[in-house]
């Protein structure tokens, strides 16, 4: 399989030089050239595989340059009940992925049923580590194998940080530089990054939003010669690697919520920087019957607009609202430009035309253009949730099922609920656990969210954090200073 780039300016490429390389050289994001189609029969026989097999089926048809035992053997590593053991009370670790029925609805195919698709049970209690588990496997096998070493350099709003720090801890030849907006993630989150001692780890709060992060990260890896002098590698979701170990449970959650692979599902997905959304849309595109892919957003609702008005205007980072559910107080999704490709028939020009106007700050609008008509297609709907929605979400959900959900699963959640249909069941992903956000949760239920066994004492450890400028080359001098050539 050859990867090619969004932006259709850099030489194609096999998995294994993506997965270190990150962003393509010209600025684009990687994609596989075409989308492998899933058959019928794909489907009969994926239904009751175990969730490190669907894993290695699906992941099968992108990466041809793993042999397939290795391939498989990393799956069996990753996907165990004992690295997603932090299961709500009564659902089925060995399910990895369990799908937790709110309202069960009609029939074997639960027609009118809203469910969640538990994707949060991982070390760091957010969706983040479904897929970061295995890339911190897949980079240990590569790096391994070539003899290589790598520094990533990331940026995070509160998940992707902790869930890599935990994925790459002690792993052989990798050391993680992680940029945060300071003062802007929880308590919680905090502590789970900063309270990490590890050798190879590096946590650096910068004065500003995700976004002015996500930008540096961009800036850094567009220095072609700093990228390869200090071998730069990159876990947010612009490597293809998250995403594509994202597509697999929209398949498990498929699996688990209907009894028959004709029936189609609804799924609605909290959403900030389009990862998470962009596998389902892959899965939709591969074959997989999802008739709707709901994106919820909260405040920060570019995404919304765009769905709603076909315009995309990504907001500066003083537009950017700090939320309750802060991992999606992003305006500049970096995945979106991976849907935009496939939304403008996968033509690298129009993309570059598009992205020139958003680099300079600008927007774009495909009304009275061609896509606007195509992107019925691709069965999007949208909707946004404010701080009022989420505090009466969180509320409503422990009256009615007896559950507490996190924040972005509540925007999900609210979203969700407008979209409804007797004909469908609509899995909501619960992208996280409620304690990562317990102000917010004491707020609205005036009680303590359960905090899985081993997080006792979290907060209380001793943590370590340098606090830098939205500044470039104070990044890089300290990437400089930190690796030993
Ligand atoms: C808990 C949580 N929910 C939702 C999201 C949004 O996911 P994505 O950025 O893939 O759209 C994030 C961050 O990415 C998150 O950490
Ligand atoms: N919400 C994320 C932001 C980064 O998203 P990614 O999927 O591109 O890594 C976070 O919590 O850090």
């Amino acid at each position: 399989m050859r990867y090619l780039s969004t932006r259709g300016r850099a030489p194609d490429q096999q998995f294994c030089d993506i997965l270190l390389g990150g962003l393509a050289p010209d600025g684009g994001l990687y994609l596989p050239e075409t989308y492998p189609k899933v058959s019928a029969a794909d489907l009969a026989a994926w239904r009751t595989l175990s969730y490190a097999d669907l894993a290695f089926e699906i992941l099968s048809r992108f990466i041809d340059d793993i042999p397939a035992a290795d391939l498989r053997a990393i799956c069996q590593k990753t996907y165990t009940p004992a690295v997603y053991c932090n299961t709500r009370a009564g659902s089925d670790a060995t399910a990895i992925t369990p799908v937790t029925w709110l309202e069960a609805g009609n029939g074997p195919n639960h027609q009118g049923g809203l469910a969640l698709l538990e994707l949060s049970n991982g070390p760091t209690l957010a969706f983040k580590d479904m897929a970061m588990q295995l890339l911190g496997n897949l980079f240990e096998y590569v790096l391994d194998k070539r003899g290589e070493q790598t520094n990533i350099l990331g940026a995070t709003s509160g998940d992707t940080g902790s869930a890599a720090e935990y994925a790459m801890r002690g792993k052989h030849g990798v050391r993680v530089f992680m940029l945060s907006p300071h003062g802007r993630m929880s308590a919680f989150q905090r502590a789970q990054m900063y309270s990490l001692q590890d050798d190879n780890i590096f946590n650096i709060a910068v004065k500003g939003m995700f976004d002015d992060a996500q930008d540096i990260v961009k800036a850094v890896s567009n220095d072609h010669a700093f990228k390869a002098k200090y071998k730069i590698g990159a876990v947010n979701s612009i490597n293809w690697g998250r995403v594509v170990a994202q597509i697999v449970y929209y398949f498990a959650g498929y699996f688990g919520a209907t009894a028959s692979n004709e029936q189609q599902v609804d799924m609605a997905v909290p959403s900030g920087n389009f990862g998470n959304i962009c596998a389902g849309h892959i899965a939709r595109m591969m074959g997989l019957p999802i008739r709707q892919l709901i994106c919820a957003t909260n405040e920060n609702d570019v995404l919304d607009e765009f769905f709603r008005t076909g315009v995309y205007r990504p907001r500066s980072s003083a537009e950017t609202h700090v939320t309750s559910s802060p991992s999606m107080d992003i305006s500049k999704a970096s995945n979106f430009e991976r849907f935009v490709f496939d939304l403008v028939g996968r033509d690298p020009a129009v993309v570059c035309q598009l992205w020139q106007q958003v680099e300079s700050g600008g927007s774009f609008d495909l009304n009275d253009t061609p896509y606007r008509d195509a992107l019925a297609g691709f069965g999007f709907v949208s909707g946004s949730s404010s701080h009022a929605d989420r505090l009466g979400t969180i509320r409503a959900t422990k009256k009615a099922y007896g559950i507490v959900v996190d924040t972005h699963t509540a925007d999900g959640l609210k979203v969700a609920a407008a979209h409804r249909d007797a004909a469908v069941p609509v899995l909501v992903l619960e992208t996280a656990q409620a304690v990562k956000f317990e102000e917010t949760i004491r707020e609205a239920l005036n009680e303590e969210p359960p905090r899985p066994e081993g997080f006792a004492h979290l907060e209380s450890l001793p943590q370590r954090c340098e606090v830098m400028a939205v500044d470039v080359d104070v990044i890089k001098d300290f990437i400089r200073a930190h690796v030993v050539d």
